[in-house]
């Protein structure tokens, strides 16, 4: 499963593979470190095998034994993105098919780049400490030693207490696999061990951490939705619809294999909208506001199937797990609302396609369906191009092949065929060779290195119908004069939903107002009143693109109140871009970064083009 190469590691996969994880963690909340123990049960692919690398970054590593004998460890040369290579010299040498049990005793260090730590301040209820991990894409090795790449698969069980503090009593632990129980430690009876177990193999990626003072609701016969009691009725109510996408999904993709799907709403500095941690979708709260959530869940419940179950081999081909993603989540929609619904999404995809097109440069190889990722962080990497470009792909082809039915058939035994193994792009392109063999001509024809190796946006025409009334009203602010301004009115967004609202504000985006009429946009339709966070954050990029002055500190507000990448990143860059309030973009960005995901001050701080290593640029 593990042969070629991946840049983002250092691990030594071709030589051996990891089955298994057992991890023993204890979170210590006082000083921000995991204590803990992992042992990987290695299956070897060589014979003379007598030494072995793993990822690690900013890892206190303390010892290592093999089979329960001590092997011998150095640490290799830190490298800026990918971490430090642990090598491992075993006292022992192994032939092709034995397997090795690798015991790593280490301790993470206060700013590993998965985790984020909360103080009780920074949560809603005010009383307890918080712990969250985000692995994807190479930061689980800031947590575990492990062969830190999608292209290996395992199990594994984890235990994991907590220092025990008297107001620490109602933490909970949670992670991305089953509940197997809870006991009191046998070394201190005033703490519980939380086990838990994921009998599917799974990339290190989806290892995944909670912790905190959390309550739950259940939402369906295999969901319950977990956060601070503070969101956890609301969290019950938008995210009812899950068992009903759970049966569309299993009607498209075939059946759910994990157990139990549970959402998790994290505190607003969370990164992003979701992440698909096995078991326990990991979720933002901004998607707790009616009609936002949908797409969202829809997207994090197909990735059971597109991502979990068939994975990217490298990071290179992340637009098999996220195209796919999007384009099973839009057959979730067409299944429950309608195709032309599913036309519409599209086309709002389209624009965040654009959008990144625009902000890498429509020249730039990271927009590329399939870039080049050596010595690039995937964070930097990270757009809506695997998302957009990747669905456009499957939306040509899917036209091409006779339609959606036919092209989910297609998709379902794609996933059948890969299920439980990592692919390449390659892999994928032979066997949908192979399904379609009797298209095989029309195959042929695709401008296979125009849609995979080519820069900029790909050509593709979706269905308006959805969509002809927000064109028609942007259209109508584009060409209106300050004479016509008058006859703008309310009425004229009564009758759009929001998403509507939201592809209106898409298409100004691409077509930038004066400030006159966003002001009287504002005075017309009062955009500054919604909270839907997909219409305030276009709404906002809108004015400030617009130089309204009076916008600048609402945008600021909304980057620093919530950390979701999405918003955050380009609302710092907008103002930034407004010469006039670039300083103050950057001064609120270094207020605020200290308490900030690490992942999200990385990037903004590098959007804002703020040295790490100082406080202050400009
Ligand atoms: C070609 C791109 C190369 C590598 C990308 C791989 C990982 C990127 C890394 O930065 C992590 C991404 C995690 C994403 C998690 C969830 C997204 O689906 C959320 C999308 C944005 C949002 O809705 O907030
Ligand atoms: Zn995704």
């Amino acid at each position: 499963m593990a042969s070629g190469s991946d840049p983002g590691s250092f691990s030594s996969f071709s030589k051996c593979v990891t089955k298994h994880l057992n991890l023993s963690y204890h979170v210590d909340f006082e000083r921000r470190v995991l204590k803990a123990k992992v042992a990987l049960t290695v299956e070897v692919l060589e014979d003379h095998f007598s030494s072995l690398t793993l990822d690690t970054r900013d890892l206190k590593i303390s010892a290592v034994t093999a089979n329960g004998q001590e092997a011998t460890f150095a640490m290799g040369t830190k490298h800026s993105f990918k971490g430090t290579p642990l090598e491992i010299t075993l006292p022992f040498s192994l032939s092709r098919g034995q397997h090795v049990i690798v015991e790593v005793s280490y301790e993470t260090a206060p700013t590993a780049s998965a985790l984020q730590w909360l103080t009780a301040e920074q949560t809603a209820g005010k009383t307890h400490p918080y712990l969250f991990s985000q692995c994807q894409a190479n930061h689980c090795r800031s947590m575990v030693p492990c062969q830190d790449t999608p292209s290996v698969k395992h199990t594994y069980y984890a235990q994991v207490t907590h220092t025990h503090t008297h107001t620490h009593t109602h933490i909970l632990h949670f992670l991305s696999a089953v509940r197997d129980g809870q006991e009191p430690d046998p070394q201190d009876s005033s703490r519980i061990i939380y086990r838990f177990r994921q009998p599917v193999p799974m990339p290190s990626y989806l290892i995944a951490i909670v912790v905190g003072a959390l309550e739950s609701r259940e939402i369906g016969p295999r969901s319950r939705v977990w956060s601070e009691r503070e969101y956890v009725d609301k969290a019950a109510f938008e995210f009812s619809e899950t068992e009903t996408m759970l049966k569309t999904a299993e009607e498209l993709a075939g059946p759910y294999v994990w157990g139990q799907y549970d959402i998790l709403v994290l505190p607003p500095s969370f990164p992003y909208g979701g992440m698909e941690n096995p078991c326990l979708t990991f979720a933002t709260p901004t998607l707790l506001v009616r009609t936002q959530q949908v797409s969202v869940i829809a997207h994090e419940i197909s990735h059971s199937w597109t991502g979990n179950l068939v994975t990217n081999k490298t990071w290179e081909h992340f637009w098999l797990n996220e195209g796919h993603t999007v384009y099973l989540e839009r057959m979730i929609g067409r299944s429950m609302e309608s195709e032309q619904y599913r036309q519409f999404k599209a086309m709002g995809g389209w624009k965040d396609l654009q959008d990144s097109v625009n902000t890498f440069g429509a020249k730039n190889p990271l927009t590329n369906l399939v870039p080049n990722l050596h010595e690039v962080d995937p964070d930097d990497a990270f757009s809506s191009v695997p998302y957009e470009k990747g669905f456009a792909l499957l939306y040509h082809l899917e036209e091409l092949m006779g339609g959606p039915e036919v092209f989910m058939g297609f998709v379902k035994s794609y996933i059948q065929l890969f299920a439980y193994n990592s692919v390449t792009t390659e892999e994928w392109k032979n066997y949908l060779f192979t399904y379609f063999k009797d298209k095989v001509d029309i195959l042929n024809k695709v401008d296979w290195n125009a849609w995979m190796h080519t820069p900029g946006m790909p050509p593709v025409k979706y269905d308006t119908t959805l969509a002809d009334a927000c064109i028609a009203l942007c259209k109508k602010w584009v060409m209106a004069t300050e004479q016509d301004l008058g006859g703008f009115t309310e009425s004229d967004v009564k009758t759009l939903s929001s998403h509507q609202l939201i592809e209106f504000l898409s298409l100004l985006l691409q077509e930038p107002l004066p400030l006159s009429h966003v002001m009287k946009m504002q005075e017309a339709y009062n955009l500054n009143s919604i909270m839907n966070s997909e219409i305030r954050f276009r709404w906002l990029r809108l004015c400030v693109r617009s130089k309204w002055e009076d916008a600048v500190a609402l945008a600021l507000k909304m980057a620093t109140e919530q950390g979701r990448m999405k918003f955050t990143r380009p609302l710092f860059r907008e103002v930034y871009n407004f010469e006039k309030y670039r300083e103050e973009a950057v001064r609120t960005f270094q207020t605020h970064r200290a308490a900030m995901h690490p992942v999200t001050s990385g990037l903004t701080g590098k959007d804002l083009k703020v040295d790490p290593s100082q406080s202050t640029s400009l």
